[in-house]
C-alpha cells in the first residue's frame, strides 16, 4: 500500500476481490474523513457470512451504525472501559503482570529462551478474560481451556474465510462457506454452549462478586427493565462477551478515528505500557531466533486476521533486576 501511495498519491481506489476501497495516507484526507465525512464512513463493512453465521452482526465491530452500536459504544465508555473500571480492575493486571514477571525471572535464572509473542499473547488472554469473566484463560481448568481452543480455531478459521470482511470473495464467497463454514459454525456452536454457562453461573452470583467484571455488569444493563437495555438480546450479550484480541500495529492511527475508533485505546495503552516497561526494567534481552537475517529480527509479517511476525520472536531474558529476590 505504501508503495503504490507513493506511485498514485495520497488518496487512491483499488479494488480487492469483489470490494471497492479507498486508500487514504495523509493526515489532511485522513481528517476529511474521520471529522469531516465521519458519518458517511461510520458503517464497518459486514462480515463475509453475517447472515449464516450467529454473533456475526452482534459484535461490536461489526455492529452496523446504529441504536445498538450507540447503545454499546456508550456503555462501554460509561462502564465497561471507563477510567472507573480500569482504576477498579487494576489488581487483576498487576497480579498477572506479576505472573508473567516471575515465569521471565525463572526462565532467566535456567537460562531457557522464552517466545516473546506466545508469553506476551498469554498476559494479554489472562488480562481480558479475567476482567470480562473473572476466568483465566491459561489456567489448567476445563473452562479456560476450552475458551483457549475456541480462540485458536476462530482465528484459523477466520483468516481462511468467514473472517473476511465486505464482499471481497463475491459470488466466491459460497464455495468458501460450503470448504469452511461448518468448522466455523461449530466452533461457534461450543462458545455459545459455554458463554451460556459461564453467564448462568454468574446470574447465580449477582451481587455476591466483591469485585465486579464485565459480565457481571452486562448482565446487570440485560436484566434492567428501562427501554434502552431490552435493545440487548442474549445472542448480543455473548457476542459481546466473545472478545476480540489485537495486536499493535505502528501507525499514528493506531486505535482509528472518529466515530468507530476503538473502546479500548485506553485498556490496551495501560496494558502495552507496563509490560514493555517491565520488559526493560528487568531485563536485558539476547534476541535467539532461528529463520532470522543475520542474527537481526526477521519483521516479515505471518498470513492471518492479525499482524504478527511471520517468525516467533525468540529471546533470552538476562535477569539485571529481580523485583523477587528477596522473597525467592
Ligand atoms: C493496543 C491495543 C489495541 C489496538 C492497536 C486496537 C486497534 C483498533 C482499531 C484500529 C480499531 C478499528 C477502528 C476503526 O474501524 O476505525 C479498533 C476497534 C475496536 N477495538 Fe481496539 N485496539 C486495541 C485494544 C482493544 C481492547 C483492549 C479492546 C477491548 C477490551 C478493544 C475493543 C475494540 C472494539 C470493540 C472495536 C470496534 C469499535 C467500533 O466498531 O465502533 N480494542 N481497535
Amino acid at each position: 500500500m505504501q508503495n503504490l501511495a507513493t506511485q498514485y498519491g495520497s488518496i487512491f481506489y483499488i479494488r480487492l476481490g469483489f470490494s471497492n476501497c479507498i486508500v487514504i495516507s495523509s493526515a489532511t484526507m485522513a481528517n476529511e474523513i474521520f471529522k469531516t465525512h465521519d458519518l458517511d464512513f461510520a458503517q464497518h463493512p459486514k462480515l463475509a457470512f453475517a447472515d449464516e453465521i450467529p454473533y456475526a452482526r452482534c459484535g461490536f465491530f461489526s455492529a452496523p451504525y446504529g441504536d445498538y452500536w450507540r447503545f454499546i459504544k456508550k456503555l462501554c465508555m460509561t462502564e465497561l472501559l471507563s477510567p472507573g473500571q480500569l482504576e477498579r480492575s487494576r489488581v487483576v493486571r498487576e497480579e498477572e503482570l506479576g505472573r508473567f514477571l516471575r515465569g521471565l525471572v525463572e526462565s532467566g535464572k535456567k537460562k531457557e529462551v522464552v517466545n516473546m509473542g506466545a508469553e506476551l499473547m498469554k498476559l494479554t488472554n489472562n488480562i481480558i478474560c479475567t476482567m470480562a469473566m473473572s476466568t483465566r484463560c491459561s489456567e489448567k481448568d476445563d473452562e479456560a481451556d476450552k475458551i483457549r481452543g475456541y480462540l485458536k480455531i476462530a482465528y484459523k478459521t477466520g483468516s481462511k474465510g468467514p473472517g473476511l470482511i465486505g464482499d471481497t470473495l463475491g459470488p466466491l464467497s459460497r464455495l468458501i462457506f460450503w470448504l469452511y463454514g461448518k468448522e466455523a459454525m461449530d466452533n461457534l456452536q461450543g462458545v455459545d454452549e459455554l458463554l451460556e454457562r459461564m453467564l448462568k453461573k454468574h446470574e447465580d452470583q449477582i451481587g455476591k462478586r466483591e469485585c465486579e467484571d464485565l459480565m457481571d455488569i452486562l448482565l446487570k444493563v440485560y436484566r434492567d427493565d428501562k427501554a434502552e437495555a431490552k435493545i440487548m438480546s442474549r445472542t448480543h450479550l455473548k457476542a459481546f462477551l466473545f472478545v476480540s484480541r489485537s495486536t499493535v500495529e505502528e501507525t499514528f492511527l493506531t486505535f482509528g478515528a472518529g466515530r468507530r475508533a476503538c473502546p479500548g485505546s485506553r485498556l490496551g495503552l495501560i496494558m502495552m505500557h507496563s509490560a514493555v516497561a517491565t520488559m526493560v526494567q528487568c531485563f536485558d534481552w539476547k534476541f535467539c531466533g532461528d529463520g532470522h537475517n543475520g542474527g537481526k529480527i526477521n519483521m516479515e509479517v505471518g498470513k492471518g486476521l492479525f499482524i504478527h511476525l511471520a517468525q516467533p520472536l525468540i529471546c533470552l531474558p538476562v535477569v539485571h533486576f529481580n523485583p523477587f529476590a528477596a522473597s525467592i
